[in-house]
């Protein structure tokens, strides 16, 4: 597998110096959806923004986040790029065209007083240089792909005359106008209904073996992570607590935080029955975000395995078990037994 995003000890100080994200490392290939998960406050929204140069004003960063196969300016090669020092205008050069996000609510990425049709060719003429009409064609082929009915009309429409699926359907063609090779999705689908939810993966799947497109999906249910993605990170007061492949991280976990998620997870869904006939178990304790998180590991205080070193010891990330198995735990207890 070829690496388009590494990201490697991000750290994020937000102004008056409040720590939200410590030492992430991930990593996306060409062409893979990538999970990350976690309960809210945990992170993963921030991390979102790192790589997308939208942190608010004031915001600390620290490590990387190589982006490779950045076109040069001028058209000569291409080159790798660590987002996280990139400024201003430089950002023109990857975010809508390298980069593409798409949001919980599709109304924060659509103007409400544009139509459809002018959103998605205006990007593609700004950024591609592709006249009116060429911009119209692909805008057509954009809505057709991501399975809009009757494009011609729908590129007359603004966005509040479409139903939340269908909105979001167009906020991922305006976030594919531009040929993106990443797309970040921040729980693009938490607000639709399960039905549409399941259209709207089975669409961004058919777009990563269609288009070769890499998806970094942010989601704090399991369940989507396991539907869509092929590897995940699980993240806990803004640390990565494990990664794995998401068959393995489903079905044997290692870190008691993953496990404690899965056993709190409602189980909708039959097919993953791992679990599913267990009962539903709260994770003791509240959440502690970043700045709030004891010393040593941020989950010692709810966890049922933990000993005096939780406390003082900030566990780092290393192998555990099969290839790409890592996890941040110094105890490592057997916890896959529990969830069986
Ligand atoms: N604009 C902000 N100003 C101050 N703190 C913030 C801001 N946005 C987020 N935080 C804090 O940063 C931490 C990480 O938040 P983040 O939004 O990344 O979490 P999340 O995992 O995406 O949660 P959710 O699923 O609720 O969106 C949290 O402790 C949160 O309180």
């Amino acid at each position: 597998m070829t690496a388009l995003l590494e990201v490697e000890n991000l750290g994020v100080h937000l102004p008056g110096d409040m720590p939200v994200i410590h030492d992430a490392t991930l990593r996306v290939d060409e062409g893979e959806v990538v999970g990350v998960a976690g309960e809210s406050g945990s992170g993963k929204s921030m991390t979102a923004s790192a790589l997308l140069g939208l942190l608010p004003p004031g915001a600390r960063t620290s490590g990387a986040a190589r982006l490779h196969g950045v076109p040069q300016p001028g058209g000569s090669g291409t080159s790798t790029v660590d987002l996280l020092g990139l400024r201003g205008a430089e950002w023109n050069r990857v975010r809508g065209t390298e980069i593409a996000m798409v949001f919980q609510d599709a109304t924060a990425s659509l103007h409400p007083m544009l139509s459809v049709g002018r959103q998605l060719t205006e990007h593609m003429r700004v950024h591609l240089g592709m006249d009116k009409s060429a911009a119209r064609r692909r805008a057509v082929e954009l809505l057709d792909r991501v399975r809009i009915p009757d494009p011609d009309r729908a590129l007359r429409a603004y966005p509040h005359q479409f139903s939340g699926g269908m909105r979001q359907r167009v906020a991922i063609a305006s976030a594919l106008a531009c040929h993106p090779r990443l797309l970040i999705a921040d729980e693009p689908t938490t607000a639709l209904d399960v039905t549409v939810q399941a259209g709207i993966l089975r669409l961004l799947d058919e777009l990563r073996t269609e288009t070769g497109l890499s998806v970094l999906f942010v989601t704090h249910d399991l369940g989507v992570l396991a539907s869509l993605t092929a590897r995940s990170y699980v993240f806990y007061a803004g640390r990565v607590m494990e990664t794995a492949p998401t068959p393995e991280l489903v079905t044997r976990p290692r870190h008691p935080y993953t496990a404690a998620l899965l056993r709190a997870r409602p189980h909708a869904d039959e097919s993953w029955d791992q679990g599913a006939r267990q009962p539903l178990q709260s994770i003791p304790g509240s959440p502690v975000t970043p700045a709030t998180a004891p010393p040593g590991c941020p989950f010692a205080p709810r966890c049922t395995h933990a000993i005096e070193e939780c406390t003082t010891a900030v566990p780092t990330l290393s192998a555990a078990g099969p290839a790409g198995h890592e996890l941040a735990c110094v105890v490592r207890p057997d916890v896959t037994e529990a969830l069986a």
